[in-house]
Parts: C-alpha cells; structure tokens; sequence
C-alpha cells in the first residue's frame, strides 16, 4: 500500500479512473451472461454506473449495476493484493524502475482497486451477486492490513444487484466530493466506457414568480381617462434541485464515422484501452459490410514487444454487436507474427455466446482475420511511406523480427511482407533499406548473380529477396 501511495502520489486522480473500469468491466461481464441467461437481469434491466458526491462530509459513493461479488469472490478478489490488478501495477512499477522509466508515466498503468486508498481513510464496498441471496459489505482502513465481510442488514442500504463502493475521503482529499470536479475527471478519463455514466448534480431552471401586487397606470384607449389598474409584478428567480445527469458519450468511437474522429481520439481511446502510455504509431478504423460485417480499429503500439513466443496477449477486444466478448481470441483473428497489433473488433454476424471453438471454424472469421491481416499491413505499409524515415526505422527495430517471423509463417502473404522488409546493407553505410532500394543501389552483374553464403541462402527472409529478382526478369539460381 505504501508503495501504491508513494509512487502515484502525483496522480492520486487516476483512482477515478481504476473504479470506473472495474465497474464497467463488472457491467460487461453481466451483459455477456445475460446474453445465455436472461434471468440475471431480472433485477434490475438498467446497466449503468452512477457517482454520487457528500462534498460536506467528503463521501464519494460509485455504484454499478454489474455482476457484482459473493462472498467468496470478494474474498478472492480484495481480499488478496496478489490476484488484482494492484498485483501487476506492482510488478510492472518495478519493472519501469529498473528500466529507469520516468515515474510521471507510471500513473498511466492499470492500477486497480487498491488505488481507492490513494484517497480514502476507508473504503467500503457493498455487493449483490445475482448468484447470491444475500449483500455482503467489505471493509477496510488505509492504516490497517485487515479487512472485515458482514452481511448487509440495513433495508435502506440494500441494492438490486451490482457493487457500490463508498470512499470516505482523507482529509486532503475532501476536495474530490465536488460534483463538478467528479464530472471533469469522468469526462477526461472516462469518456470511453461504454456503459452510462451518471453523476448527482445540483442544476436549477428560471422561473417566473410573483412579487407583491403594484398598481401601475395604465392608459386605456377611447375616453382618455387614465384608469387605475392593479397589474401583478413578476421576477425571474432560479430553482435549485439535485438531479443525475449522463456524462459521458456511450457510443462507441468505431460505430463514429472516421471523418468525424480526430487522431488525438483514437489516441486517447488506444491508451486508456490498452493501458499504454505513449501514442501509437499508427491506427487505422474501417467498416466492411457485404460478405461479412464488422467494424475495426487497429494500432501498431509504439513500445516494443519482447516476447514473439507469448501468444497470450489480450490485444484484440473482440465485440460482437457492441457486446464485449473476450480479449483471449487474439490468435484466432491475427496470426502469431502479427501478435504485436493491438485493437478492437466489433462483428454482427458472429453469435453472441461465440467461444474458441466456433470462432476456430467459423467461415466468417476466416474472412475477417484475413481482411484484418490485410488492413494491418495497409497500416505498417502507412508508417513506411511516413516522410520522416525514423518512424519506420522505430517500428522496425521493435517489429522487424515478427514480420520475418511472417516471412516463413505465412507463404500466401509474401508479396505483402516483402515491401515492408528492410535489411542492413554495406552499399548504404549500414542504413536499413529497403528490398527496392536494395535492387536499385546493385551493379547489373550483381543482379546477375546473387549469391548468399552459408544456410542464409535457404533462410526464408532471403526468399522475397529472390522473388523479386525473378520478377524483374533475372534468372535466380540457388546453391547449397
Ligand atoms: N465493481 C466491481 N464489481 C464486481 N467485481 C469487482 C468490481 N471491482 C473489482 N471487482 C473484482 O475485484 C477484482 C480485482 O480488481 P482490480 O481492479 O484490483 O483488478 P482487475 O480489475 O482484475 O485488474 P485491472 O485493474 O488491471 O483490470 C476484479 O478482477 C473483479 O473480480
């Protein structure tokens, strides 16, 4: 906890954002279940989470009506620091340490639940599980390393379903509990979520009111004779009353048109999608309809990817029809070696109770990863023509190995990887160029006769190399 404290204390705010995503991913999970089951939201059909701000006793309460927790899932989930999102905070804040990260990005990472105590003395969450009869309360102090679960008595503080936390502010921290500073964070952090957000604002409309009767004169027309009337008087005053409002957007930005989205948007949403802390170094959005409809949008990150192995990625969020279904489909949607590609996929053809399996056979998905693959090397293909030739140099030096990865992996797609390859050359200084530009800078009797020494001749990488010779009408021959 200390640690937690220490190294976000200049971004206390991001706790906001930590709850909010918890609550939605909560809402997603129920919306998925529901789907196979209807009965779970016979409680209650809204989905939505609501903020509710006691800026005189610095009280933040956020409720949602997601899944919820048991008794035994709130044990699971708070009650061990180890299987929570805190958990891989940690582990990457050392990570970023010893990598010498600047700490201001840190507040960047996926913090989890514990970034409630950033702010809070005490936290309270009060959860009903549509699997549970019963409300249980969790609760805990910042001081302390203990917690305590009691069933929830109080009538007035029964829920439907779904979880409400209750932050009881430090002392330094009361300022949060303003509605409009709970309304300016959600807008900046939140805009995304794709549930409705509803926070308790004080509002007022105008309204006319009578003031204390005045005669007034008042000519009447014909006789001349100024007659006395009595006219009421009236005054605009303004009524106040307290209200929930929406305040976030909850279309989701690929249903947008992409004329009408900025790339500061798709940045933002690729951030605070994927927990990343630097822009992408290319996005692309697009629709196809016909065949087989689904909406896309695609990013190749700008932080490197060590592991060409690790197909566990979660870096494709598949929807269908809006609804999240998982981010573990990675590798049915994108080959291996293109693992590195992060986005969102959004089908209304697939079934929503859609698994491994189905999506393994399935005739539609063949068609969309091979129209994903293709947009994805439109998107590399961008960054390459990109004027300043540092960018392409980044992405190769982070992805060059997947793509000749690709090279041997993936036959059908050679004449699309082949531009997008580079390679070390003595007859350009050592600079990365390309298989073009490689041709291009060789006498004609090097093109003649090329040869490669060693077991590189068979080595996949050179066999673009070779197709494009045999393309421009050399004869390639190879030896062993
Ligand atoms: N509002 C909520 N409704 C239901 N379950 C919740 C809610 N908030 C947290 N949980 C449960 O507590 C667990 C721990 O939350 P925490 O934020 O620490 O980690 P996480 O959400 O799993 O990871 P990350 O924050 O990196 O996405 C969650 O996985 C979830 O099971």
């Amino acid at each position: 906890m200390d640690l937690i404290v220490h190294s976000l204390y200049s971004n206390k705010e991001v706790f906001l954002r930590e709850l909010v995503s918890n609550a939605s991913d909560a809402l997603d999970k129920l919306r998925y279940l529901s789907v196979t089951d209807p009965d779970l939201l016979k409680d209650g059909p809204e989905l939505d989470i609501r903020i509710q701000t006691d800026k005189d006793n610095g009280i933040i309460t956020i409720t949602d009506s997601g899944i919820g927790m048991t008794r035994q899932e709130l044990v699971d989930s708070l009650g061990t620091i180890a299987s929570s999102g805190t958990a891989k905070f940690l582990k990457t804040l050392k990570e970023s340490q010893e990598a010498n990260v600047d700490s201001n990005l840190i507040g960047q990472f996926g913090v989890g639940f514990y970034s409630a105590f950033l702010v809070s003395d005490k936290v309270a969450v009060s959860t009903k599980s549509p699997k549970s009869e019963k409300q249980y309360v969790w609760e805990a102090e910042a001081e302390s390393n203990s917690y305590t679960i009691r069933e929830e008595k109080d009538p007035e503080k029964l829920i439907p379903r779904g979880t409400r936390l209750t932050l009881y502010l430090k002392r330094d921290d009361k300022g949060f509990a303003h509605p409009e500073r709970i309304q300016k964070l959600l807008k900046n952090y939140s805009q995304f979520v794709s549930f409705p957000i509803y926070t308790w604002q004080e509002k007022g409309f105008t309204k006319e009111v009578e003031v204390d009767e005045d005669p007034a004169e008042v000519k009447t027309g014909g006789d001349g004779e100024p007659k006395k009337e009595v006219k009421k008087k009236t005054k605009t005053v303004v009524e106040k009353y307290w209200d929930w409002e929406l305040t976030n957007e909850t279309q989701p930005i690929w249903l947008r048109t992409p004329k009408e989205v900025s790339t500061e948007e798709y940045n933002e949403f690729y951030k605070k999608t994927f927990n990343e802390y630097l822009d992408p170094l290319a996005s692309s959005h697009f629709t196809t309809e016909g065949e087989v409809e689904f909406r896309s949008i695609l990013y190749v990150p700008a932080t490197k990817k060590e592991d060409i192995t690790d197909r566990k990625t979660k870096n494709i969020r598949l929807y269908v029809k809006r609804v999240f279904i998982s981010d573990d489909f990675d590798g049915e949607l994108f080959p291996r070696y293109l693992s590195f590609v992060k986005g969102v996929v959004d089908s209304n053809d697939l079934p929503l109770n859609v698994s491994r399996e189905i999506l393994q056979e399935s005739r539609i998905v063949r068609i969309m990863r091979k129209r994903l693959v293709r947009k994805a090397f439109d998107m590399i293909l961008g960054i390459s023509c990109s004027e300043n030739r540092d960018d392409y140099e980044a992405f190769w030096e982070n992805y060059g190995k997947f793509l000749k990865l690709g090279c041997m992996e993936d036959k059908e797609n050679h004449k699309r990887i082949a531009p997008l390859l580079r390679f070390f050359s003595s007859q350009s200084n050592e600079e990365l160029i390309s298989l073009d530009e490689y041709v291009e800078s060789m006498k004609p009797e090097q093109k003649a006769i090329y040869y490669i020494a060693g077991d590189s001749l068979s080595s996949a990488k050179n066999a673009p190399f070779l197709e494009k010779l045999n393309e421009m009408g050399y004869e390639v021959f190879t030896f062993d």
